[in-house]
């Protein structure tokens, strides 16, 4: 894509906590307990409206996170977190992650649009299948179910969950007989200001795209170079032109770490200061994770192994997420650096996400480039420490994108799929 578009990128925050570095906490800005705070989240919500951020963001998993490579292994339930926000915000949307296969359809089906109905239409639902083990011995299972059993089951709960939704608006009862789920009846929930939540999803394996193709309104990626965005743009726009939809139908936002400040050394300090003041065996604990091989076992001073590199022997039963693991695969097949090399760069570069570090005015030619290039149609912006990090964002990036005619001036909406241009819910309700 070289015409220039038009229209105005989408942006939302994944709001890791107190930022997406372990270091964050130490932060002078921050309490040590502010993530229990309710100052600290209706902050986070007034600071994303004054910048007229499209959404606030909140992954999640049903587990005790690992601190080897979890930089918020504690956290609050995403969907109560919002619904305390919602009340002390009115435009900005609000997306919780909420696992399918850890979940019922139609007890997650009510919480999310109650939800919707009490925020004025601002709940999206960010769909992951769940990984790793340590969410399932939370359900008595030993292990996650093989990753095709997951996305089958994900795809019906998505189906259920949204004639629900319809079934509350129409109020007839639905009739559900499928392999994961019976259900008669329907929801005692109204239709909200938006009709239903707006639907995301996270995944980048095969079946996660086609998931996204089929259902999603967003689409929240990982793809570290442009080329790789553009690829994956236009793929998920195209299973999404198969199902019959229009490929705007469903915005691609993949995720950006990011390091500000007024200078690009500036910036870089900061990155280098948080990320040593972090557990130095963090950056090791998360590659680990990511490509399902313990990192710490590789010879710093040499390239990666391709036996360590190659696919995953199982993909079915590969523990992390298939998306970020090929993203950083093709990330290191294209400089072929040592371990040392890739995990000092990766600070400036990120990892599974890419990194930015830089300042706005760098940051808002990196957004403009990527949009009209047809990469992306916004970014799920991840801030090193959301403090400060968030505030440089609404008060200096947002500016900046305004002056270039590629963000709004003030809301123009008021609800999450306003923000997102989706299509109403169909059939209309
Ligand atoms: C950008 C991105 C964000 C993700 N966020 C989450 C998350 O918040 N919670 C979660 O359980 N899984 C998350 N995942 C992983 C998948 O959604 C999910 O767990 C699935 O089993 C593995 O995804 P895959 O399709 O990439 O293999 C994320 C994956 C990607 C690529």
């Amino acid at each position: 894509m070289t015409d220039r578009r038009t229209g105005h990128v989408i942006l939302g925050i994944n709001v890791l906590v107190l930022g997406y570095l372990p270091a964050a906490w130490q932060s002078p800005l921050l309490a040590k307990d502010s993530f229990v705070d309710p100052a600290y989240w209706e902050g986070i919500g007034r600071t994303a409206e004054r910048g007229t951020l499209d959404a606030i963001f909140l992954a999640d998993g049903p587990a005790l996170g690992d601190p080897a490579y979890d930089a918020n292994p504690i956290k609050l339930e995403p969907t109560v977190n919002w619904g305390y926000v919602a009340g002390a915000t009115s435009h900005v949307g609000l997306v919780s992650t909420a696992s399918t296969t850890f979940n019922d359809p139609y007890e997650l089906a009510q919480r999310l649009l109650s939800a919707d109905v009490l925020s004025g239409g601002r709940v999206g639902w960010n769909i992951v299948t769940t990984r790793g083990a340590v969410s399932a011995r939370n359900f008595g299972l030993a292990d996650v179910p093989l990753r095709d059993d997951r996305y089958e089951r994900a795809s019906e709960f998505v189906d259920v969950a949204t004639a629900l939704w319809e079934s509350a608006a129409t109020g007839h009862d639905i009739h559900h007989h499928g392999e994961f789920f019976d259900v008669d009846g329907r929801l005692r929930v109204p239709p909200s200001a938006q009709g239903r939540p707006v639907l995301l999803q996270a995944g980048g394996s095969a079946k996660g795209r086609a998931l996204a193709g089929r259902v999603a309104e967003g689409v929240f990626a990982a793809e570290l170079t442009k080329q790789q965005a553009i690829e994956h743009y236009r793929l998920v726009k195209g299973y999404a032109r198969d199902n019959g939809r229009s490929p705007d139908d469903v915005k691609i936002l993949p995720g950006l770490l990011l390091s500000l400040g007024s200078t690009e050394e500036e910036a870089k300090r900061r990155s280098d200061e948080l990320y040593d003041a972090g557990p130095a065996s963090y950056s090791i604990g998360w590659l680990s994770q990511s490509i399902g091989y313990d990192a710490s076992k590789l010879e710093l001073d040499e390239p990666f192994p391709e036996d360590v590199l190659a696919a995953p022997a199982d993909p079915q039963t590969f523990q992390g997420s298939i998306g970020f693991r090929e993203s950083i695969v093709t990330q290191i097949r294209r400089t072929n650096p040592t371990v040392r090399e890739y995990l000092k760069q990766t600070r400036y570069t990120g990892s599974g996400h890419a990194g930015f570090v830089g300042t706005p005015e760098q940051l808002a030619d990196h957004i403009e480039d990527w949009f009209h290039a047809g990469a992306i149609d916004g970014f799920n912006l991840q801030p090193d420490v959301l403090a400060d990090g968030l505030e440089v964002i609404a008060d200096e990036l947002v500016p900046i994108l305004r002056r270039r005619g590629l963000y709004r001036h003030e809301y123009e909406t008021t609800t999450l799929r306003g923000h997102f241009q989706a299509a109403a819910p169909t059939p209309a309700w």
